[in-house]
This record gives structure tokens, sequence and C-alpha cells, in this order.
């Protein structure tokens, strides 16, 4: 298992490249590729699905989230999402509202400030323990 620092920090962006391409982005032509560790050292990854309904628009962390669970549920520990060209770009809000729920506020982000906790990103997070 990948915890803290020691993740291939390279090789998660590679792939998040690699999917940004796959990308479905006609309206915006703003590609977005995702890529996140689970806990048990799973990759899954995840493009931007768009629709002729606008606002129906799948992130890429959709994809990854959904392939998540798909392959067999956990928590993520590492994400990072990049745009067409390859840069690091930072989660939405409501994508980071996402992935705190799969990942909580020890998750790891590659962000455009260096490796970043979720809670430093979504501080004070509402949760699934405001719930409880
Ligand atoms: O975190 C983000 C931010 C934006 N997008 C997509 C949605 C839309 O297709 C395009 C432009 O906002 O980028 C993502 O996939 N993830």
């Amino acid at each position: 298992m990948a915890t803290g620092y020691d993740v291939d920090w390279q090789a998660l962006r590679d792939a998040a490249v690699e999917v940004a391409a796959h990308a479905y982005a006609p309206y915006s032509r703003f590609q977005v590729g995702a890529a996140a560790l689970a806990d048990d050292g799973r990759m899954l990854v995840g493009c931007n699905v768009e629709n002729a309904a606008y606002g129906v628009v799948l992130c890429a962390e959709c994809g990854v989230v959904s392939q998540l669970h798909a392959t067999g549920g956990g928590r993520l520990t590492h994400f990072v999402c990049v745009n067409g060209d390859g840069e690091v770009i930072m989660p939405c809000g409501r994508c980071r509202q996402l992935l705190f729920e799969q990942g909580g506020r020890d998750l790891l982000l590659l962000t455009v400030s260096g490796v970043r906790r979720m809670d430093e990103v979504l501080p004070d997070a509402f949760g699934p323990d405001d719930l409880s």
C-alpha cells in the first residue's frame, strides 16, 4: 500500500494525461483526466464527459469514483487531475466534495501548489460524520 509522500506521482500524473485524451468535451473543448490510487494500490482513472444539456456534464472525478466502486470499493489515498495540455489543475468544488466522501481528510492531492491534504483544499468539510 502506498502511503504518505512515497507514491509515484509521476506515474499517476501520466495516467491522468493518458485518460484526458479520451475526454468527451465537444462543448468546452477542455479535456480533463483524473487518476487516483485506492488503499489497496489499485489505480482508477476518469475523463470528463459533456452533454448537450450543459449542466449534465460528468467531471473526470466522477469516472474515478465510479471505477473505484465498480472494481471493488475501498478508499482513495492519492489523486491528481490534469488538463488537455497535461498541466495539473485543481478539482472543482463539487468534485472536492466527491473526493472527500471517498478519501476523507487524509487524501493526498497533487495540486498546483504541490502535494496537499484534502483538509487543506476543502477545510471544515461537510461529510458523513455530520449525518451521524
Ligand atoms: O475538476 C474538474 C473541473 C472541470 N472539469 C470539466 C467539466 C467540463 O467538462 C470542463 C470545463 O469545466 O472541465 C472536470 O472534469 N473536473
